[in-house]
């Protein structure tokens, strides 16, 4: 099982214009410090959240109970002109997790609903568990995938805009094949970096979306997965796996847990 919580900004698209339309700079400021203050209260607690639209931020938050969501959120109405509402869902992949998030936050009222103000709706896995007794264990996949010497393919040789279009492309095609064929979610992460949170997937299933994306696509990329507990000790599992792949020149290293966790 894994838990997701989707973060969404109450009312976001008119407040952008009243009284007059605000200045797109400002509004790139507030969304990037959101996203820098929910990410850091979420990493602390060893979940991840990625800036996806900028009013919608997606979380991966295994290990937080719905105390420490309504701490966050009591922050967040201290901090911002605009309140954040957050929908928590569980499933048995990421996708249906994401899905029924978006579901508790969508039945409790529009995102341009003036009179929904942060609410924190859905259930945690601990409600879950306690209400329905569902399995207690909750393990979150994590695939680290980069493209093979972006710098040398691209940042080296082509202007910034068409190495920018052409590995979101690549981010496009992959999110959307491993989205469609496996229920994971995958998020650009800079540089040439996506991170996906999967189901489990054996060695093969990766080997697949590698060849299927490169041929569609003509970039050829590696992965390193990781599993654990928390979506921070997956991801870490799994950086340590990419490097091995870059070191022995493998596209696909599935890692245990790594042995020191200071990253
Ligand atoms: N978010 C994030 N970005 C990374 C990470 N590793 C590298 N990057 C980004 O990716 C860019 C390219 O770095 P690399 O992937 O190491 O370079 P490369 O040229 O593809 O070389 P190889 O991966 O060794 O083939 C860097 O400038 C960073 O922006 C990571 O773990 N997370």
């Amino acid at each position: 099982m894994i838990q997701t919580t989707l973060f969404q900004l109450d009312d976001y698209g008119p407040w952008t214009v009243q009284p007059t339309p605000r200045s797109e700079m400002d509004l790139q400021v507030l969304q990037a410090r959101l996203y820098a203050n929910i990410a850091a209260f979420v990493g602390d607690r060893e979940g991840y959240a990625f800036y996806t639209r900028g009013d919608n931020i997606i979380g991966i938050t295994n290990g937080l109970d719905r105390e420490e969501h309504e701490r966050l959120q009591a922050s967040l109405r201290n901090r911002y002109p605009v309140t954040v509402s957050f929908g928590i869902g569980t499933g048995e992949t990421p996708r249906t997790a994401l899905e029924a998030a978006s579901t508790a936050l969508q039945t409790a009222g529009s995102a341009q609903d003036e009179t929904r103000t942060g609410v924190c709706r859905g259930k945690t896995l601990i409600e879950d568990r306690m209400k329905n007794g569902t399995s207690d264990e909750n393990t979150v996949h994590v695939a680290h995938f980069d493209i093979e010497s972006a710098t040398e393919q691209f940042t080296d040789r082509l202007d910034a805009f068409e190495t920018y279009t052409a590995i979101h492309r690549w981010c496009g095609s992959l999110a959307r094949h491993l989205y469609r064929t496996h229920d994971a979610l995958s998020f650009f992460v800079g540089g040439d970096n996506v991170v996906s949170i999967c189901p489990a997937m054996d060695e093969q299933a990766y080997h697949d979306v590698i060849d299927h994306v490169t041929e569609s696509v003509g970039i050829p990329f590696r992965v390193g997965v990781g599993a654990g507990r928390t979506a921070h000790k997956a991801g870490l599992a799994a950086k340590y796996g990419l490097e091995r792949g870059r070191e022995r020149k493998q596209p696909v290293v599935i890692t245990e847990q790594p042995q020191t966790v200071s990253l």
